[in-house]
Order: C-alpha cells, then structure tokens, then sequence
C-alpha cells in the first residue's frame, strides 16, 4: 500500500520502533515517562499519538504513545506500525472483569489490522502491580492465560506473541527497564538472525554516482541542442502558449511554461500549490482551445512535483551564480543547465513508484512520495521559537502587523491603532519586567512607524495584474505582502527615522508620552519608489521568502499580543450566540473558544477527560477537515494546558482548580492566537498532502509535546 509507503520514509527507517497500545489510562504515558525520564510524570489522557525518541544501549529507538482518537481513523495503524515494530499492549490490573472483555476486545481489532500491515513482537504487560487496588497474583495468573488463548487465536505466533510474565509499574518503575532490556535483546537478536537474508521488498531505485554523472552528461547534451534549436524568444513563447498556437507541446515547452509561471507567481506572494492551480488552468484552457495537441490530462501530484522541481532548480541557480537579481524568463535555458535532470522525463521514477502516481488521489490531490523525499522536505528544525526582543525591526514589524490588520479586517483605522498602541505599552512594560534590554515604550517612535508603513502600503501602486507580459516588480496584493519585500520596496529599515527626526528629538522623554511631530520633515502620505534597485531589492526578497521558507518564525511578542486582542474581541461577541457550541468551525477565534470550552471548561480536576477529548474531536469545517490539522490544534491546546496544569501544581499544590478564564489563557499562550502556527512544526509539502488530511502525521520542523524532554519539565513558560 502506497501510504505505507510514504510513511516509512516520513519516519525513517534507522531506528528501532516499538508502539505502545491499550485501553484508556491503562499507564501508557506513565511508563513512557519512566522508561525515558526515570520518573512517573503526571500524564494527561493522549490524544492521537506522539513520537518519542531515546537511545537504549548506544541504539536510537522511536516510540509512539497512543491514546484515544487514534483508532477512528481508517489506516491509521498502517502509520504507526510496519513489519519492524514491536508492539507493547497494555492492560491495567486494577481494572474488573468487564474492563478485561473490552480490553480483549480491543486487541483482537487491532490485531486484524496488524497482520495486514505486519509487526515484529507482540507484549502483553500487566502494569499498576503496585497499586493496592490490583488484582492478587492469583488473578493475575489466570488473565495472563486469558491473554494467552487469545492471542493464540488471534496471532498463532509464540515467538513474536507473549504475555510478560513479571510485575510491572510504571508509576514506581518496577519492571520497566526489564521490560526495555527483554525488548532490546529480542530485537537485537531478531536482526542479527535477519541481517544476511534481508531484502528490501521495494528497493528504491538507486544510482550510482558514475551513472548519474554520465546521465547529467547526456541530459545536458540534450538541453543545449534543444536549447540551440528553440530560437523562440520566452515572450514570443508566452503569447504562443497563451493563444494555443505553439506548434509542439513537448517536455521542454513543459518546463518553460512552468518555470515563466513559476517566476511571475513568485511576484505575486503565490505558493506552489496556488502554482499548479493556475498551471493546472492553462492546460485545461489549452485542451479545450486545441485538443489534438494539448493532449495531457491534469494530474496534480505531478504538476506539483515538476513545480517543485522547478523551484529548487531556481534556488540551486540562484546560490550557484550568487547573483542577488531576480531570475528572468531568458534565464530558463541558463537554469536548465545548472540542473539538468529537469531533463529527465522519468524523474518523478525516482521517488514515486507508478502504482501510487497514477492512482485516482494522487491525480486529484497532492499526494506525498512513497520512495524517498522529494528534496527539500522534511527537515527537522531544532531553533528556539520566541527570543526575537533584540530584533532592531521589531517596531517596524509592530507597525506592519497593525497595517495589515487595518487593511484585512476592514475595522476602522482610528480604533485599531488606538488599540495597537496601548497594546504595546502594556506588553513593553510586561517585557521590560523581565527584560530591561528592551527599549522603553515611545509613542511617537510607535506611531511614526505605523505612519511610515501605512504611507508605503497606500503607495503600492494598485496591481496591475497584466498575465501577458514579464513583470519588473512584485505584484502582490497589499494584505498579502510580506514585511521583508515591503522594507525592500521601500527602503525601510531601523535607521529610516533619522530622515524625519533629530536625534534628540525622538530619544526625548516628551516623545515617550505622546506623538511629537518630527523635527526635520512631515512623514509623507505617500512614498514613491524611485529607485529599478529597490523593485529588484524587493523582487528578490520575495523570490527569498517564497523559496526558502526553511525556518518561518513566530511573530514577536507585541505582534502576538495585539492579534490576541481580536481573537479575545471575536470570541466576546461569539460567547453568547448558539455558534458557540457549534462544532462546525468558522473563524480561528471560534475554533480557540470552541476547545476552550471543551477542554477547559469541560475538564475535571484541570485535566480534559474522555468526554471532553471526544468533543473537542467533532470540530468540522475546512479549517479542520484535515485529520492532520483537527489533531495538530487539539494537540497544541493539551500541551498548553499540561504546561498551566504543571506550573500551577509546581507554584501551589494547593491552589483552587478554579477554571482560567479565556482571556487569562490566551494571553499566558499567546502561540495560539497565530493562524499560521502549525507553518513551525509542518513543511506545507506534508501540511497540504492528502495523506495528512487522512491520518494524523507527525510534524517534521519540531515536535508539538517536549513535555518528555528532560529538562523542559519545569521550564514551562512558552513565550
Ligand atoms: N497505581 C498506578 N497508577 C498508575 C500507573 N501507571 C499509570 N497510573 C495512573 O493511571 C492513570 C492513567 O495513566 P496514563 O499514563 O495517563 O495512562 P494512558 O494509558 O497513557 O492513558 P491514555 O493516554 O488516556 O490512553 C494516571 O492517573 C496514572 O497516574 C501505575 O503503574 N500504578
Ligand atoms: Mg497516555
């Protein structure tokens, strides 16, 4: 199966995987936490699943903890388990007879779909032994012969399928590393058995260096001959494709189409999926205007993977020639040059196998390689997240975000910077707390930069939206541009003041409590770009964010506190109408209230029980269709409340469980306020796949819960 496919490589194939089953709160998480952390930690119910990683005897070992949700979902076993997973199923001895049947019951579906996808060992472990509530040693002998007859019945396997045989705890630890030993010993000895007679059943197709060398050799042979005999100028070419009279439709008019697209895209602030759509129109278009020659039918995947293709081997071009210029349409055979497997008709060969890229899904939606990955996905980024106080562009940043805000939310403008402005007053004081390197608030420095920004934003001239010919600056919409392309526009950067203001004027104290009029010249309505350097300045910028997009940051404090005022306002004027309650998802700020209410409000003893969990799972809507982003967000929410739930435990044990009020929340986990936060754990390749939106796939830029993570426990503060 394809999807087992991609998954292997998402998770990689060096380490030792072992999965962690069982009924609700049978002690998963605590004897996770043991096994990693040498403690119980106080765990609350997993949703989904979790991927921890730990080396055991110089060997990296992935584990996943389960929990509730994760069973709903068709071929979500296929995910977390393959032919090398040893699987533990837990059974909690304090439990009754009626608990045993489900838990029983439980293993028999999941070992149907086990044998499908196949496994390397199944345990069965008898855990909370030391709880005065368990069974007596008698008992416990009759389960493990339950346990016994069933997997007998189930698996018929008595070297891969046992019942362990030792009292185990997670919460004291006895048995857990015994557990861990047996477990490394069997897989130890398992691969040695395994090691000379190992073949991989889909040997990925692989070349040697000579080969390729040989091959790069004769594409771009083929490239310059090809190239010599196009004598088309690329705007002749264009206006040809555009009216349907190219007179062939063949690989290379492929790449030129989509590499003219590609450009022009990238200068309206489009990413590679708005790319295939506009790309996927023209074929569409051309079918219908010339059917005999534009014969291709749309597939997706494919238009994507050559975008993608295209987009590396621009960025390949731009790092090679260090040329800090924007590519031009005459680049295309330069470019080609530099990575001559574009050539290579058959290079998508490479790391999807035929089955899976002519299937129905991957025609119609962007499916994700089940060989290797395409290059450029899924690199794990470990940099810290907050800590941007030094950044001297913060206020400039500030200023950009409450712009844009005018512009996007359509709230009027006196209102918005009246709130921008007390916002960052109180957050500079908050920081200043904590932080005295942070420079002091200053009305007049804030409100000059939301001037400037706001004159620069009005002077973008209105997009001229010509799709006919090369554009020579960026065309995106003005709620759309980015703070780098804008600064590059317009020359804007930390120093821009001192064209408007002395010195003395702007450091002044009178200038900290309200807007002093600059003393050199009036802030302009309106700044005119003067300069062919700045539009290439910000054309480059632009092809900069779209292309390396590698590590997005999340927005500065004073940029998150400001969203959180409207996120708290939307939520205000939610509460009290029936949408509250509703699980089909509009907005962000209905998504945040409606898992407040759940989880936070719906929670007993400040932890979310099943029933809450099981709401909070209900959210529909297009914001949350996806499995993959319905758990991200629920999974992001638990995280936030383990960390308030620990801290209040580390600062007084005895404190009330009085429930945190929505706005306390959001303001202690300003993270949440940010749309675009699942951008840090999620490359937009994985985040966009169709795979993602079928079963929850685990981030690739970070991991959501570091709560294992020795150390982070008690540095709880995220922002
Ligand atoms: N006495 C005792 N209690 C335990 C032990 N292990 C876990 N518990 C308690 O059992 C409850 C559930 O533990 P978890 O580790 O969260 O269980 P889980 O299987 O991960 O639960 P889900 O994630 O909801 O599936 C918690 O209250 C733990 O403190 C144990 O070995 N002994
Ligand atoms: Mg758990």
């Amino acid at each position: 199966m394809a999807l087992q496919s991609v998954i292997k490589w998402l998770r990689g194939y060096s380490e030792r995987q072992v999965l962690i089953l069982g009924e609700a709160a049978s002690g998963k998480t605590t004897f996770l936490s043991q096994l990693i952390l040498g403690q119980a930690v106080d765990a609350f119910p997993t949703i989904g699943h979790y991927l921890e990683s730990f080396e055991y005897k110089c060997h990296p070992y992935m584990i996943w903890d389960t929990g509730m949700g994760c069973f709903r979902y068709p071929n979500w076993l296929a995910y977390v388990c393959s032919p090398d997973t040893s699987v533990l199923f837990f059974h909690d001895c304090t439990m009754d007879e009626e608990y045993t049947q489900e838990s029983l019951d439980l293993l028999s579906i999941i070992g149907k779909e086990m044998l499908k996808v196949g496994y390397r060992s199944l345990w069965i472990i008898f855990n909370k032994q030391d709880s005065q509530d368990s069974l007596s040693a008698q008992d416990i002998d009759h389960l493990r012969l339950v346990y016994g007859k069933r997997l007998k019945e189930i698996f018929d396997d008595s070297v891969k399928c046992k019942v362990i045989d030792y009292p185990v705890s997670g919460k004291t630890g006895e048995g857990v590393k015994q557990v861990m030993e047996d477990l490394h010993a069997f897989i130890t000895s398992i691969e040695q058995d395994h090691h000379q007679q190992q073949i991989p059943k889909h040997p990925v197709p692989k070349q040697s260096q000579k080969e390729e060398a040989s091959d790069d050799h004769n594409l771009k042979v083929r490239i310059e001959k090809e190239g010599s005999e196009d004598n088309m100028d690329p705007r002749q070419f264009w206006h040809s494709f555009l009216s349907a009279d190219l007179t062939g439709w063949d690989h290379r008019s492929h790449l030129k189409s989509g590499f003219i697209i590609t450009l022009e895209s990238i200068k309206e602030g489009k990413n590679v999926f708005d790319m295939a759509e506009t790309f996927l129109g023209h074929i569409r278009r051309l079918r219908t205007m010339k059917p005999d020659l534009f014969r291709n039918t749309e597939h997706r995947t494919m238009t994507i993977f050559w975008l993608l293709q295209l987009q590396n081997a621009i960025l390949k071009y731009k790092l090679h020639t260090g040329k800090e210029k924007f590519p031009s349409w005459n680049d295309f055979q330069q470019v080609l040059l530099y990575t001559p497997s574009l050539m290579n008709t058959g290079l998508w060969r490479l790391y999807y196998s035929k089955e899976h890229m002519f299937s129905e899904t991957a025609r119609e939606s962007w499916s994700l390689p089940d060989l290797r990955p395409v290059p450029g996905l899924s690199s794990l980024n470990h940099d810290s997240l907050p800590g941007q106080i030094s950044n001297p562009d913060r206020l400039l940043q500030y200023a950009f975000a409450v712009v844009q805000y005018t512009l996007t939310s359509g709230a009027r403008r006196g209102q918005v910077v009246k709130e921008a402005l007390d916002s960052l007053k109180m957050t500079t004081i908050r920081l200043r707390t904590t932080n005295s390197s942070v420079p002091p608030y200053s009305e007049t420095q804030a409100y000059f930069w939301i001037q400037v920004v706001h004159a620069a934003i009005q002077s973008l001239e209105a997009a001229p939206g010509s799709s006919t010919s090369e554009r020579s600056i960026v065309d995106v919409p003005a709620s759309r541009i980015s703070s780098a392309t804008l600064s590059a526009l317009f020359e804007l950067n930390s120093s821009t003041w001192k064209r408007y203001y002395s010195e003395k004027v702007w450091n002044s104290i009178s200038a900290r409590m309200a807007f002093v009029q600059p003393d050199l010249k009036p802030v302009p309505n309106v700044i005119t770009i003067s300069s062919q350097s700045q539009k290439q300045a910000a054309l480059f910028k632009q092809m900069e964010t779209a292309l390396l997009q590698n590590s997005p940051k999340l927005p500065t404090i004073e940029c998150l506190s400001f969203q959180a005022i409207w996120a708290i306002q939307d939520v205000q004027a939610l509460a009290g109408s029936p949408m509250a309650d509703s699980p089909s998802i509009s907005t962000h700020s209905h998504m945040l209230l409606y898992l407040y209410r759940k989880l936070i409000m719906g929670s007993e003893n400040g932890l979310p029980g099943k029933t809450a969990l099981e709401q909070a799972e209900k959210m529909t809507g297009p914001r949350v269709d996806s499995v993959t982003h319905k758990m991200f967000w629920i999974q992001i929410f638990l995280t936030a409340i383990a960390r308030a739930e620990a801290s209040r435990k580390i600062a007084d044990k005895e404190t009330s469980m009085e429930k945190v009020r929505f706005e306390t929340f959001i303001r202690s986990n300003l993270h949440l306020v940010y749309e675009d936060l699942p951008s840090l754990y999620y490359t937009p390749e994985i985040w966009q796949s169709q795979e993602a939106s079928e079963i929850m796939i685990s981030p690739d830029r970070r991991r959501i819960n570091e709560f294992l993570d020795k150390g982070k426990l008690e540095e709880l503060v995220f922002i």
